[in-house]
């Protein structure tokens, strides 16, 4: 038996039909909600992941504001980018899209974020908040991974949640998410140090694959029937020197779990519907103060 697809992108479409009504709310009361990007020097990848967020924000009716600086930029230049989206009215939310070329200093930079206008939920405050379960927004692809699970009815109460990877934007954040009162999973944390990671996956309901690394989550490490979400993307070069991107999930792995979100068509999409969800709160937050 196959497992079940979790479709990311026409949940995506969906949230965006969605979001789309309540920007028009919003206009009704003379407010557009406005999406800023700082972009910074030319990976290939980095630019195609800001240009997918502004077909995104056109098709939901969010202006975008789009800044971008060469490879050379300096951390005051990229800085004082940032403290420009702070202070434009028209911006509700913006993201600096990462990495950072070398040389940069990017827990810096995204300190400089005002945290209201913080649409990727990834300043020091709302993570802080976050551990406190304070509102705040929230990182896009652990809420990307909830919404997903919550609209096909997969059960996270009680469920053994495991995690593969403990990166700041996708593993770490997500641990948060699930053990909190109202998801109320039990969550495990894998990463280099883990002794057994095959016995320790294996014992999960569902598996949350974000470590960045290839392949890394195989069949054998799935207890048969358990949900399996592929977060992990990494641009990888193949023989014919085309750039490809692969997911930490092994494709046998579908054979074997009862519920799949692929890399593509999963996790991706749902993490850029929860950007424009961020913007579209911040506004409505605006409107309401
Ligand atoms: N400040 C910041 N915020 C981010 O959210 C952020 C970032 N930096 N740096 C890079 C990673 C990566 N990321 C992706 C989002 C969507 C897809 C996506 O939509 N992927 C499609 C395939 C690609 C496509 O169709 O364009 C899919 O999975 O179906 C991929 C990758 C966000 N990131």
């Amino acid at each position: 038996m196959s497992a079940k697809i979790l479709d990311g992108k026409n949940t995506a479409a969906t949230i965006r039909s969605e979001l789309t009504a309540r920007v028009k709310a919003l206009g009704e009361r003379g407010v557009v909600p406005g999406l800023g990007t700082v972009l910074v020097g030319d990976d290939p990848g980095s630019h195609a992941y800001v240009a997918g967020k502004h077909r995104d924000c056109a098709e939901v009716g969010i202006e975008s504001i789009q800044v971008e600086l060469p490879a050379t930029a300096t951390q005051a230049e990229v800085e004082a980018a940032v403290a420009q989206l702070n202070k434009d009215p028209a911006c509700h939310g913006f993201i600096v899209q990462l990495p950072l070329p070398k040389g940069l200093d990017e827990e810096r930079v995204l300190s400089a974020v005002d945290p209201s206008k913080d649409a990727d939920g990834l300043h020091p405050q709302n993570l802080g908040k976050l551990v406190l379960m304070q509102p705040a927004p929230l990182p896009c692809t652990p809420r990307g991974c909830l919404e997903l699970l919550r609209r096909y009815d997969v059960a996270t109460d009680g469920a053994e949640l495991v995690v593969v990877g403990r990166g700041v934007t996708a593993g770490r954040p997500m641990g948060l998410l699930f053990s909190r009162r109202s998801e109320n999973a039990t969550v495990t944390i894998c990463h280099t140090g883990t002794r057994d990671l095959v016995g320790t996956v294996r014992r999960a309901d569902i598996v949350i694959a974000a470590a960045g690394v290839p392949g890394v989550v195989t069949a054998d490490m799935i207890k048969p029937g358990a949900a399996v979400l592929d977060v992990g993307i990494t641009r990888v070069v193949g023989p014919d020197g085309k750039g490809r991107y692969t997911g930490d999930v092994a494709p046998e792995v579908r054979e074997v779990a009862g519920y799949l979100a692929p890399m593509p068509g999963g996790i991706g999409p749902m993490t850029r519907a929860m950007l424009l969800a961020n913007v579209v709160e911040a506004a409505e937050a605006a409107v309401t103060a």
